[in-house]
């Protein structure tokens, strides 16, 4: 596929880290426009190319136009919608908010052939849905509207710098795997493409959990054994609850299992990680995230246990991650409940 596409045109929603950061990415080789809903913010952006509250200390490119008037963001997408691209930099907790905002507002505007991508990496924690459950509810009526998932290994930081990264568009409709690889493969960035949302997703939710509990063992300096142990581990129960909800095995072994699991639970920007490192060393949950600090794994680890029980799918580290998070296990105790499990077959989809 042709890397480069000048005419696709990216609103990208949400001005965090993320979603600045694939502004950045899409605004080398498409014309990109980032909404905030802060407009003092998006004014930041626009007057100085920097994103100071989110990516501090990195410069955006010059082509960068950011704006707080969603209309304007939308129409720049609409213009031309069969070449156009939206891409959604909310967290799972805004998701359905800004879903339906944006379909109410689309319904007014050419949209046939446009595509709308979400990239938060989590569970909706009171009902435990998955963000194409919300997506495509939001969507229904909509149904010339190409709708995917952007997932894999990424920091924000890292891309906003201009660092390589490869990143997996999950969708059926092959306009939207089209628009997505126009706007990003290319320079920096490698664009794979996959049709297992399900998998692309429960792998992005369930490894933000595994980070915490890696963070956690290293807080606790229990050693990289320990930490190989999990990370495997990990794996075996992200592909096990995925299996279950629908996804396909394969999947947990590629960018947005396996790859982004390791990213996260090794690397030190994440966040998720972070969490589990400060609780290893003794620190409060509330005190951790009293910043504001976007930690997804926090917020659906309760889901992710429920949807386990709900489907009979034996979840040990995300168990433990929640009583530690929630009920005051000590992780030391953690540790120790682990590895006195009773002994079983290292296969992922083994049964109990
Ligand atoms: N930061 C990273 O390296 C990556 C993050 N992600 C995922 O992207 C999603 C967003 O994360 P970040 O950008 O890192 O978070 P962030 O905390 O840096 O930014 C969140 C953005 O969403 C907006 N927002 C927050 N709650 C909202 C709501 N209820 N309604 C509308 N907008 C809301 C905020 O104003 C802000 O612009 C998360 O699900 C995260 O897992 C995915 C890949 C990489
Ligand atoms: O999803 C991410 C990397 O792929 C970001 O991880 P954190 O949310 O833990 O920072």
């Amino acid at each position: 596929m042709s890397a480069a596409s000048p005419t696709i045109r990216v609103a990208v929603i949400g001005a965090g880290s993320w979603g600045t950061a694939l502004a950045a990415l899409a605004c080398k080789q498409a014309g990109a426009l980032l909404w905030a809903r802060d407009p003092a913010l998006a004014l930041a952006i626009q007057s100085t190319r920097r994103n100071d509250r989110y990516l501090p200390g990195i410069a955006l490119p010059e082509t960068l136009e950011a704006t707080s008037d969603f209309g304007h963001a939308l129409g720049h997408a609409c213009a031309d919608p069969a070449r156009g691209l939206i891409v959604l930099g909310v967290p799972v907790a805004g998701l359905r908010d800004t879903c339906r905002r944006l379909a109410d507002a689309l319904r007014h505007l050419p949209h046939a052939g446009l595509s709308v991508v979400w990239t938060c990496k989590g569970f909706q924690p009171e009902t435990g849905e998955l963000p194409h459950e919300i997506a495509q509810a939001a969507f229904k009526d909509l149904p010339a509207i190409g709708l995917g998932v952007l997932s894999g290994p990424s920091f924000a930081h890292e891309v906003a710098r201009g660092l390589p990264v490869a990143l997996t568009i999950a969708t059926r409709a092959a306009r939207t795997v089209q628009a997505v690889t126009a706007a990003l493969h290319g320079g920096s960035a490698r664009i794979y493409n996959s049709e297992d949302i399900i998998g692309v997703e429960v792998g992005g939710a369930l490894k933000n959990i595994m980070a915490i509990a890696c963070g956690i063992a290293d807080g606790l300096e229990l050693g990289t054994n320990a930490r190989a142990a999990l990370i495997t581990r990990g794996l075996a129960e992200m592909q096990r609850l995925g299996v279950a909800l629908g996804g396909q095995a394969e999947t947990f072994s590629g960018l947005t299992g396996l790859g982004d699991l390791v990213l996260t639970a090794t690397g030190a920007l994440s966040r998720n990680r972070q969490v589990g490192l400060a609780i290893g060393q003794g620190r409060r949950l509330d005190d951790i995230l009293a910043g504001g600090m976007t930690a997804e794994g926090v917020r659906c680890a309760q889901a992710a246990r429920d949807l386990g029980r709900r489907h009979g799918v034996d979840l040990p580290i995300t168990e433990v991650v929640c009583q530690v998070l929630f009920e005051g296990l000590a992780p030391q105790e953690a540790v120790t409940g682990l590895l006195s499990r009773v002994a079983r077959s290292e296969s992922p989809l083994a049964p109990r």
